[in-house]
């Protein structure tokens, strides 16, 4: 594993999977919700997984699913880890990776110092913890939406888990989000696109570059 692992979220594209791939992405992100403009359904999700080198995760990224939907993806053989976007409490990530027999990661809301300690919560029950900003109530999506949050939230703060940080990140202040938080792993989706849901192969390698370089 590089000493920084990138996870370019909300692929639905080949040429964009390849270029995740060739710039070193360690984990890519499918989004499996129908409101997101990222969607893909479980067969797309199925053709475009499997075209990914085995030694680059795979995350299905859900909100509030149900065990039929989490039947269905697991189905395709395809997938790393189920990445919990809702509001899952501590016991459905763990009934989730005990059925399904799938690393589960939980995002975590943030907008403040309290949201982050509440996630220890999920300790020995979800096997990763990813801080990404808060969504504004009504808001149309809980993640993608290019928001970041205060990173200095995160400084100091003993995480006795595997984590990493997302929201709002991009090519001009990843480094910075590393620099500050001392993430060992961070996550991108809307600031490597050039329209909602339209991934851009060029900000994608410009991403991981300065990210690889900080
Ligand atoms: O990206 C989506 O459309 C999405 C929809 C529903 C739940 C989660 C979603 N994305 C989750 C991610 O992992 C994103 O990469 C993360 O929220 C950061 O997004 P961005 O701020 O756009 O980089």
């Amino acid at each position: 594993m590089p000493r920084l692992a990138i996870k370019i979220c909300g692929l639905s594209t080949l040429d964009a999977i390849g270029a995740a791939v060739r710039a070193g992405a360690t984990h890519l992100g499918f989004v499996h919700f129908a409101e997101s403009p990222r969607h893909v359904e479980a067969d797309q999700l199925r053709a475009l997984a499997s075209t990914v080198p085995t030694h680059v995760e795979r995350v299905a990224v859900l909100v509030d699913p149900t065990d039929e939907t989490l039947a269905e993806l697991a189905a395709t053989k395809t997938l790393t880890a189920l990445q919990l976007h809702g509001k899952e409490s501590p016991e459905r990530a763990a009934a989730i990776a005990k059925r399904f027999e799938l690393p589960v990661w939980k995002a975590i809301s943030v907008k403040t110092r309290a949201d982050i300690d509440a996630a220890k919560a999920y300790a020995g029950a979800a096997d990763f913890l990813l801080f990404d900003a808060k969504t504004p109530d009504g808001a149309a999506l809980p993640g993608g939406m290019g928001l970041r949050f205060d990173w200095t939230l995160l400084r100091g703060v003993p995480i006795s888990m595997p984590w990493g940080l997302s929201g709002g990140l991009g090519i001009d202040n990843v480094a910075e989000a590393i620099r500050i938080t001392g993430a060992p792993m961070i996550d991108v989706s809307s600031g490597v696109e050039s329209a909602p849901g339209i991934k851009s192969v060029d900000k994608i390698m410009a991403f991981c570059k300065a990210a690889q370089q900080s």
